[in-house]
């Protein structure tokens, strides 16, 4: 009986402790939720309460959905405007689009998005723009207009062993899945280029290479990364060995991640090894050039491979996707199929190697360009918001006043789906950017962003898509496999980018005669 009396008194403390912080921390949700809903400087702009009230509303469709199709609903609802999170808004206008993302804004990106991809230091997770900038400038010896010429030779190696190896495919008397296809002439592309090793992925049986799988898996996971970053830290933070064995669908991921570090560890280690690399324009060269950041010396260890990553993320599933998403609506219409190949082969009367047409050439093959274009616009690209965050002062977005600190953002998918500028947005007409009104669309074309932090792969982006469009319906007829989707669109997830639903697009790829 003593025992007892003696036990509730000690344990009665601990209980009402436990109790009151319940009750304040009960109390504080409450309140700050009351003063999001009504008193906030955002409290004015229409959207769900509950969104209004928490982050957790938008943690909640982004990990569970596909928010850009959530947001079209929500658009619909509440109009241009919708607040998404008590201190986000998200814009649907084409005027908007350009407010946020131009050449004058010096507008900052939002870390709790871009650092949650584990790419801090690198040109694309850098969130200050002075940061970002720096960067961007010494990439630019790899990524600009004169740069992307010079590389033409080593693109068009890779694109003709792309070429061979779906002739090799066909040979074996299967049609290729060209999802994972493109992704492998992609990633080839900027492996090389970037890192001056490849590993020779369109090699690989029926194009499963097991990195591009890896990476194809893993995008799943973007959305919760994003909000529970405690998640990513833990999975990142496993020995590599752990981490195959706990998540076997991205051990391709972590091999490429194991090789990488041990490729940086020995050009940083000892710059003479960059001597054995097969070209001097990789990014190695260029970032651990000791004269090449203005404000600090050569790149470290960490952010050479958080760059290295970026580029392979950001250069290799968009571009391959435009490819993919491409041949899916033109395989919808034999008679655009015919019209390109009919133009291919003015431009590029036999296939004898060697005698392939030179970038500049495919510049000015006008319905080429236009079906690029058309893909361009009609596929998801990156369809996600890209956050920024109101600088001091605030600024105007769409017509509205919006307060600093605010985080606001739109994609290209409103731009390129807005009836206004591109009448039946849902159909694939290339044909809308050839004739008079043509120049005019231009600058309703956005797929790479625009402003200071637009696409830095722009220029490498175009000369993959020119020649891998090129010596696809140059080189081959096609025709759809059987396994392939019938739908008038191909369905995705918007994790970030956009994650193809299965089937995958497959195609007999045969072999042209001459
Ligand atoms: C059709 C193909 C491509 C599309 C549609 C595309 C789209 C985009 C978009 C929309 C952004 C802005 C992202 C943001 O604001 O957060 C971006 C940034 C970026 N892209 Fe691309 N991209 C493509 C190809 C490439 C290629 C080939 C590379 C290079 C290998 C590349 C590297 C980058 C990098 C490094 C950034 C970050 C730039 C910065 O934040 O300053 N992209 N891209």
């Amino acid at each position: 009986m003593d025992y007892l009396t003696i036990t509730s008194i000690r344990d009665r403390p601990a209980i009402s402790i436990l109790a009151s912080v319940v009750a304040y921390g009960a109390l504080y949700i409450v309140l700050r939720a009351v003063y999001r809903l009504f008193l906030h400087p955002l409290s004015a702009f229409p959207g769900p309460r509950l969104a209004a009230a928490t982050s957790l509303w938008k943690a909640y469709y982004q990990c569970t959905g596909s928010f850009t199709h959530h947001l079209i609903d929500l658009h619909k609802i509440y109009g241009p405007v919708v607040r998404i999170q008590p201190h986000e808004l998200h814009f649907q206008s084409t005027d908007a689009f350009f407010d946020i993302y131009n050449t004058k804004n010096r507008w900052d990106k939002d870390a709790a998005l871009y650092h949650s991809f584990g790419e801090d230091e690198s040109s694309f997770g850098y969130v200050s723009h002075l940061e970002a900038k720096e960067r961007r400038d010494v990439l630019s010896k790899i990524f600009s207009p004169k740069a992307v010429e010079e590389a033409e030779h080593l693109i068009l190696m890779k694109v003709n062993n792309f070429c061979a190896a779906l002739t090799r495919q066909n040979a074996a008397g299967k049609p290729s899945d060209l999802l994972f296809a493109f992704r492998c002439v992609t990633m080839d592309v900027i492996t090389y280029l970037c890192f001056g090793q490849s590993g020779n992925a369109v090699d690989e049986p029926d194009f499963h290479d097991p990195l591009i799988e890896a990476m194809h898996n893993s995008t799943a996971l973007v959305p919760v990364f994003f909000h529970f970053k405690i998640i990513r830290k833990l999975i990142m933070g496993m020995p590599p060995e752990m981490a195959k064995k706990s998540a076997p669908e991205t051990a391709g991921l972590i091999n490429m991640q194991v090789l990488l570090k041990k490729q940086i560890d020995r050009h940083v280690n000892d710059p003479e090894t960059l001597e054995t690399l097969p070209h001097k324009t990789t990014i190695y060269h260029i970032l651990l050039d000791p004269k090449s950041h203005k404000s600090r010396g050569p790149a470290s260890a960490k952010s050479l491979y958080e760059e290295s990553q970026a580029l392979m993320f950001g250069g290799g599933d968009t571009t391959a996707n435009v490819i993919m998403v491409g041949t899916f609506y033109l395989l919808k219409r034999p008679d655009l199929v015919q019209k390109l190949q009919d133009e291919l082969r003015e431009y590029w009367p036999d296939l004898v190697p060697g005698r392939e047409p030179k970038l500049s050439v495919l510049e000015e093959m006008p319905f080429l360009n236009a079906v690029i274009k058309e893909s361009l616009r009609i596929g998801p690209g990156i369809p996600s918001g890209l956050p920024r965050i109101i600088p001091a002062g605030g600024a105007v977005v769409d017509g509205n006043k919006v307060p600093a600190g605010t985080v606001v953002s739109t994609s290209s998918w409103f731009v390129h789906h807005d009836e206004s500028i591109f009448p039946e947005p849902d159909v694939f007409k290339p044909e809308r950017w050839q004739g008079e009104q043509a120049k005019e669309l231009e600058k309703y074309l956005v797929p790479f962003s625009k402003g200071a932090r637009m696409c830095l792969g722009f220029n490498l982006g175009w000369a993959e898509l020119r020649m891998v469009f090129a010596h696809t319906y140059r080189k081959f007829d096609l025709e759809l496999a059987d396994e392939s989707p019938r739908a008038d669109h191909l369905p995705w997830r918007d994790v970030f980018g956009p994650n193809y639903q299965k089937p995958n697009l497959t195609v007999w790829m045969r072999p042209a005669k001459g």
